[in-house]
This record gives C-alpha cells, structure tokens and sequence, in this order.
C-alpha cells in the first residue's frame, strides 16, 4: 500500500528585495512525498503569520505519516476528530487546506487525469479572470487611469482594486470624494465593457460603508467586496442589502469552513462568494461550499492571492464550478521567482486562462527554487501600511 512518508514545508520569499506588499513576497509551499516516491504539492496562506502556519502544517504531517493518501474525505474527517480547532483557527485551517489540495494533486497524477476530472468534469474549458496586483504605488485617479489601461492591453476584462487610501473604520467627505475620482478615472480609462471590481478590504464601520456603496453604484462595479468590518458582520451586511439592494456584495476570502459559508448564504447577505481553496479547507471543503451556493443561488468568484499552486489550484477548481462568476488573478504582476514556482508558464488568453489538463493539478513546480528561495522567519511588520493592501497606495493625493 501507497502511504505518506513526508510532508516538506517550503517558506519561499524575496524578502530582501521585495517591491511587492510584505504579504505577497512570501508563498509557502508543502510537497507530500509517499512511499513509492510520488509527489504532490499544495500551497497555505502566508499573511502575517509565516511561523504559526509552518508550525501548524508539522501538526498534520505528524498526523498525515503512514496513512494511505487516497483516503482523502477520511483523512479530513479523522484531522476534524483530532484537531479540536479546525473550523476556529485559520492557522490550522490553512495548513489542513495545504495538504488537501496536494492530497488531490497526489490522487491526480496516481489516476493520470487532472483534478477537475474527479470533482464532476469539465464544466469551463477557460476562465475568466480578474487582476488585482496591478496598481502598487497608484495614488492619484490619473496614476490609477495610466495603469487600469496597460492590464487592459495585456487582456484583462476585469480588474479589482482598492481606491479607499488610507482610511479605516470611519472615512470623511474629502475621502470618499478622492476614492470616488480613482474609480470614475478607472471606469473612463477602461470603458463600458471592462468589469470594475471594487476590494474594500473589511476597512469600514457600516454608516461610512453604506455611504461609499451609494457612492459606488454609479460606476457599475461587478462587486463590491467586505464592505464592513470582516468579522462575520451578519447586521451590518444586512443594512447595506437594504440601504442599496442594486449592488452586488461579495465576501468570504476569511472563511475557513463550510458552516461559515452557510451562515452567510442562508442570511442572503451575499450575492457572490469568494472562497478560497487555501484555506476553506482545500478541494474538499470547496466542494462542499460550492454545492451550498448553487443552493442559495450565488455565484462564486473564489480568492486566489498567494502563489503559483493555488493559483493553478483554483484553476482546477474553478473547471467543474457551474456558477462560477469570475476567478482572482496576481498572476501577472508577480516578480519572476514566484512565477517560476511553478514551470509551466500559464497565459492569459483575451482575459481568460485555460485549465491545464495534465494529471493532478497539471503543472510541474520547478524544485530549484523552492530551494534557491528558501527562507526562515517572518514577514516585516510595517507601522507606515498595513500588510494587506497593495503597497504604496496607503495615501492621499490632496
Ligand atoms: O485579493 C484580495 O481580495 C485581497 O484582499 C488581498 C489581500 O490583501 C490578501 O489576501 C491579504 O492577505
Ligand atoms: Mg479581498
């Protein structure tokens, strides 16, 4: 019997260098080898908490050795029984998603077909993406215009960004008004067709957050994303329904189990959902969050922030999702290592990519520099820009 021999964890980072936001130059990758010397490789969600994530994966491989690898919803269900935190601690939903997802690319490559083929087929041969990451140090509405049409010409037919500067829980007049030029200058630079998506980031109390959404409806966006504070806020998502019904709210990159996705869908306080496979609990707890919202009639736009796997992850996903809306892409606006984690370049195709159909997740991820970008430790914390927005961008123009 096949059974798991290892579990490596690879931090992997450009920290010395890194023009991108703290969060974004680090990926942390495991790769679960078995007994008869297969590989499959995952991917954790690194934002702020390199060391308790690495640390929470050595809690599942201690579990994961010697077990039979393609017992994949028993493996869940027994780390559910012994890990007494799972659906309350995103470290160690983060680190179980990982291993999940290289559970599947393992199981893939054992059966000689791609992961879509085993989560019910080929629903979409291509998917449309979306890219964030594209707009590090805009500032003014013309920084944003200037950027907004280069990803156009690269193919885009959807970007997200966060117009908001440096405001949190509270924004004034003079705020709103230049987070309102930043997306009319966007909406003229890219025309009627592209889709503006509109990331809020969980920065507001729900009075501002009803303002900026009434401000927002104008400029059509496909979503407007965590307009409140993200902390399951179920009453102020419900004001925003009612104050501006027109406008479609998406949430859901901070759940970490399908009873949380549950919680949100039956409240009808979401018209798009954005799971993420890094730490919803990897393909088997997508799976299950997907069936719930087919039920409830929402669409799915899952979040895809981290590194190569997961984007390729998401990929695969994203292929058997009948209501899939949209998937997340920073793809593009890496440096080069992180892209070279994995070999196989993946092109955009006039705003869409297509699903790698090799076995497994369908790429190959390129050792060298897993091991070349090996590092240890933490991400800075920098007082001057929280960690999660795109850097240089936590300003004024007036
Ligand atoms: O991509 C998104 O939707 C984000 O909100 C990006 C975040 O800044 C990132 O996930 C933080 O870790
Ligand atoms: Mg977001």
């Amino acid at each position: 019997m096949t059974t798991i021999k290892d579990i490596e964890i690879y931090s992997v980072s450009d920290l010395a260098t890194a023009k991108a936001s703290p969060w974004a130059s680090v990926s942390i990758i495991v790769r679960v080898v078995t007994s008869d010397g297969q590989v499959g490789y995952g991917e954790a969600v690194p934002t702020l908490r390199v060391n308790q994530v690495v640390k929470a994966i050595e809690e599942v491989r201690r579990f994961m050795i010697g077990k039979d690898p393609f017992r994949i919803e028993y493996l869940f269900r027994e780390w559910y029984k012994h890990e007494f935190y799972i659906s309350r601690s995103f470290e160690a939903a983060t680190a179980y998603s990982a291993v999940d997802i290289a559970l599947h690319d393992l199981l893939g490559k054992y059966l000689g077909a791609p992961i879509y083929q085993f989560l019910g087929g080929l629903v979409n041969e291509k998917i449309k993406a979306y890219a964030n990451g594209w707009y590090s140090d805009c500032v003014t509405p013309d920084d944003f215009a200037k950027r907004a049409k280069e990803v156009v010409s690269m193919g885009f037919k959807a970007m997200k960004f966060d117009p908001f500067g440096p405001y949190f829980d509270h924004m004034d007049e003079e705020g709103l008004e230049e987070a309102v030029e930043r997306v009319r200058a966007v909406r003229e630079a890219v025309g009627k067709y592209v889709d503006i998506l509109i990331e809020v980031h969980g920065r507001f109390n729900v009075n501002t957050a009803i303002k900026m959404v009434k401000a927002m409806e104008q400029f059509d966006p496909l979503f407007i994303e965590e307009p409140v504070h993200p902390d399951l806020n179920f009453e102020g998502l419900a004001k925003i329904k009612a104050a501006v019904p027109g406008v479609r709210i998406a949430v859901g990159e901070r759940i970490i189990s399908v009873e949380e996705a549950l919680q949100l869908l039956e409240r009808g306080l979401v018209d798009v959902l954005q799971p993420d496979i890094t730490n919803a609990l990897g393909f088997t707890g997508m799976s299950r969050i997907r069936a719930l919202t087919e039920a409830y009639g929402v669409e799915l736009a899952p979040h895809n922030a981290f590194g190569p796997v997961q984007h390729v992850a998401t990929l695969q996903f994203d292929a058997s999702a009948y209501n899939l809306l949209i998937q997340e892409s920073f793809y593009e606006f890496w440096p080069q290592w992180k892209r070279d984690i994995i070999n196989n370049a993946i092109r955009l195709e006039d705003g869409y990519y297509r699903v790698p159909n090799r076995p497994g997740l369908g790429v190959d991820v390129n050792e060298k520099v897993l091991a070349e970008m090996r590092f240890e430790g933490m991400e800075p914390f920098h007082e001057e820009e929280p960690v999660w927005v795109i850097k240089g961008t936590w300003k004024r123009y007036r």
